[in-house]
């Protein structure tokens, strides 16, 4: 049987360390302070944006949702972030992915002051990333590495194979294994022979963007899988990059969706605007 790497149980443990972190800032004075920027109307990014808001404040963050029209102009989206950048009680500033085709995404990202860039993805974080320096880093690869060090599952020896080569999630997923000691292979849509590959993994993490990719014959028995996919299927439900009935007989250890990653990313980005705001001490 299969045992379930459960995201929501793990959030809301953590949760109760943030609550309490947060305790001991406000007897400081301080309040750590989060701005999520959204532009548009995109129904995913609703839901998530809500999700966040509501962890956000049930921990205790001041927690500032910035929404802007579908058709805002880049500039007035840089004076929103400058603003943001010099105002003392905002500790973390995020802008919400996707961004409408007139707004370009790297320009705004490395428009954000580097210590308030909670997401981790402007270049300056980047390069920290990969060079082992301390820095902020992305929300999902976070989210994952606390979830598996909440079941006590160690990175380290071990050959992590990732699939998907995003900025958010496949490459700064692949950088915090690789410090954290993993042997970590990088794979993608256009890997030859990806079974063979991906069998081989002692855990196997899934960010390929293809609903249910994922059946028993990709993975090593045994094995820990983590699904960081979100697709709706033909009858609209939510379902993983990882087809949950066929590697449940296959791996010891996997996350549902929904309720495993998601959660978890949510839980790296509180955790980041905390450590900023802990700066602030
Ligand atoms: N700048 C930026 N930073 C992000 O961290 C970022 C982003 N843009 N754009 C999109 C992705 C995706 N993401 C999720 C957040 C919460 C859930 C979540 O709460 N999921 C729940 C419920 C999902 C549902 O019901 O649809 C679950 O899996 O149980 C999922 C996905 C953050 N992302």
């Amino acid at each position: 049987m299969v045992d379930l790497l459960d995201g929501k149980k793990a959030a809301q443990l953590a949760d109760q360390e943030f609550s309490q972190r947060i305790n001991d800032l406000k007897l400081m004075g301080i309040t750590p302070g989060l701005a999520v920027i959204l532009i548009g109307n995109d129904s995913a990014s609703q839901v998530y944006v809500r999700n966040k808001k509501r962890r956000a404040q049930k921990v205790g963050i001041n927690y500032q949702l910035f929404h802007l029209a579908e058709n805002i102009t880049q500039t007035a989206v840089l004076q929103l972030i400058n603003k943001l950048n010099h105002d003392p009680e905002i500790d973390g500033i995020m802008v919400q992915m996707p961004v409408p085709p007139q707004i370009d995404a790297a320009k705004v990202m490395n428009a954000i002051a580097v210590d308030k860039d909670v997401d981790g993805f402007s270049f300056d974080n980047i390069g920290r990333l990969w060079s082992n320096n301390s820095g902020n880093f992305p929300a999902t690869p976070r989210g994952i590495i606390r979830l598996l060090q909440q079941y006590e599952i160690s990175v380290a020896q071990k050959h992590v194979v990732v699939v998907g080569r995003s900025n958010i999630v496949g490459r700064p997923m692949a950088g915090l294994l690789l410090n954290a000691d993993a042997t970590v292979t990088m794979a993608h849509s256009k890997t030859p022979n990806l079974a063979a590959l991906t069998k081989q993994a002692d855990i196997l993490i899934v960010a390929i963007g293809q609903a249910e990719f994922i059946t028993a014959d990709y993975v090593k028995p045994q094995s820990v899988v983590i699904d960081v996919g979100m697709n709706h299927d033909v009858t609209g439900k939510l379902v993983g990059d990882v087809d949950f009935s066929s590697v449940s007989q296959v791996a010891s250890m996997l996350t549902p969706v929904p309720g495993g990653v998601g959660p978890m990313t949510i839980t790296g980005l509180l955790e980041q605007v905390i450590i900023l705001a802990e700066k602030r001490a």
